[in-house]
């Protein structure tokens, strides 16, 4: 099948850049390899998720939330603006269709996406001038490599497979990692009556949702210094000093870190108030598991029912994206550009340069 721009990955990004693509009258597809687009939303998210951070951070290109949407949107209220937005820009993702290869004839000037068609296993081949990977940074979970975590008799899952708590009600439940994922996981199973206890092991910084909205407004008009030092003092007055519980802040500000490294602070949504009652337990990197024992690297150990891997994702892109070579990354930016030059208001830069986080 021929097209001008072939998209991997039918999540927000994929949808949006088909949408600028259809609003220019530009032929293109959309391949997911899920069996719906946007499928960590629709599938994979956990029940109690919400936006962390405002409506107006959380917009694709041309469609805007309306007046009436809440400013911090639930989980149901987001796909409901997915599934507007596809309907609107007639964006229609194939879905079940698992790119194996994307390769560049820098001779022809051609892309050859091959995609196996996750039903019937037949493969499909797609070619096309432009190819943008909107696969995301979240394709796969990652998990360490724990000694003896094979002889744990309980339920071992990854975060991007938690949906609730309901199903721990009175087991015992270690969370490792403390990022969003593994604090708001933390947070529900304890909600749900699991004793619940979190790994923690490198520094973070903790900030409200507030002090996020007040923060990126005023980002706008001064410095992330400043905005730092503000959310900081902010932070402080309503946490305190939290290092006795195991949470120690990097020496960079939560803003300075997210604009240098894209690492996200910690937003809270009770976890710290349960840490500070003793009602989620926080304890070091686990070190080995010897059947339902867990030990932690401080030499302390505990028994569990269930382990839960909240370590982070990785992208796949590199197991496809083929011939990815310095100077098809070039041709490949410069042509993108150039196709994009007048579109530029409707994709942003961020969209358009997506591809270049994998070359
Ligand atoms: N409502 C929302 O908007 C939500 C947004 N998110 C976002 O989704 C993205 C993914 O978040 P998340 O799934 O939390 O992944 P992250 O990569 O953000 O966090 C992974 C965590 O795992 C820790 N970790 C990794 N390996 C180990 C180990 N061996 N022992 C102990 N800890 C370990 C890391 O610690 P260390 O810091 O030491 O590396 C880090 O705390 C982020 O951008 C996040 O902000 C997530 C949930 C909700
Ligand atoms: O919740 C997340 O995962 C975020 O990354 C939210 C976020 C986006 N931009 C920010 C800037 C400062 C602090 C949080 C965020």
């Amino acid at each position: 099948m021929e097209t001008e721009v072939v998209i991997v990955g039918g999540g927000p990004a994929g949808i949006a850049v088909s949408a600028g693509l259809n609003h220019l009258s530009i032929p293109n597809i959309v391949l997911e390899k899920e069996d719906c687009y946007a499928p960590l939303w629709k599938k994979w998210a956990y029940d109690r998720l919400k936006l962390h951070i405002g409506k107006q951070y959380c917009e694709l290109p041309l469609m805007p939330h309306p007046g009436s949407a809440p400013t911090f949107l639930s989980k149901d209220e987001f796909i409901a603006y997915l599934d507007a937005y596809v309907a609107r820009f007639g964006v229609r993702p194939l879905c079940g269709k698992s790119v194996e290869s994307a390769s560049f004839d820098a001779g022809r000037g051609v892309w050859t996406v091959t995609a196996r068609d996750v039903a019937t296993g037949e493969e499909g081949t797609y070619v096309s001038r432009f190819l943008v990977v909107a696969t995301g940074e979240n394709s796969e979970g990652v998990v360490p490599e724990v000694p003896g975590l094979g002889s744990f008799p309980g339920d071992v899952l990854h975060s991007g497979r938690y949906k609730s708590g309901d199903k721990y009600a009175g087991k015992r439940v270690l969370v490792v990692g403390s990022g969003n994922s593994g604090m708001e996981i933390a947070f529900d199973l304890c909600n749900h009556g699991a004793k619940t206890a979190i790994s923690i092991r490198g520094p973070f910084h903790v900030v409200s949702k507030e002090i996020v909205y007040l923060g990126m407004a005023l980002g706008r008009y001064i410095s992330l210094q400043l905005v730092d030092a503000l959310a900081l003092l902010l932070c402080k007055l309503q946490y305190g000093d939290l290092s006795e519980f195991g949470i120690v802040r990097p020496a960079e500000g939560p803003f300075a870190l997210k604009a240098k490294t894209g690492r996200s602070p910690v937003i809270d949504v009770g976890t710290v108030g349960k840490i500070k009652s003793g009602e989620i337990e926080v304890m070091k990197v686990v070190s080995k598991v010897k059947g339902d024992e867990v030990t932690f690297a401080d030499g302390r150990t505990r028994s569990f029912d269930a382990i839960i891997f909240a370590t982070g994702y990785k992208s796949m892109a590199r197991k496809w994206l083929k011939a990815c070579t310095r100077s098809t990354h070039l041709s490949l930016h410069h042509s993108v550009t150039e196709s994009f030059e007048n579109s530029i208001d409707l994709l942003p830069s961020w969209l358009i340069n997506l591809f270049s986080l994998f070359c």
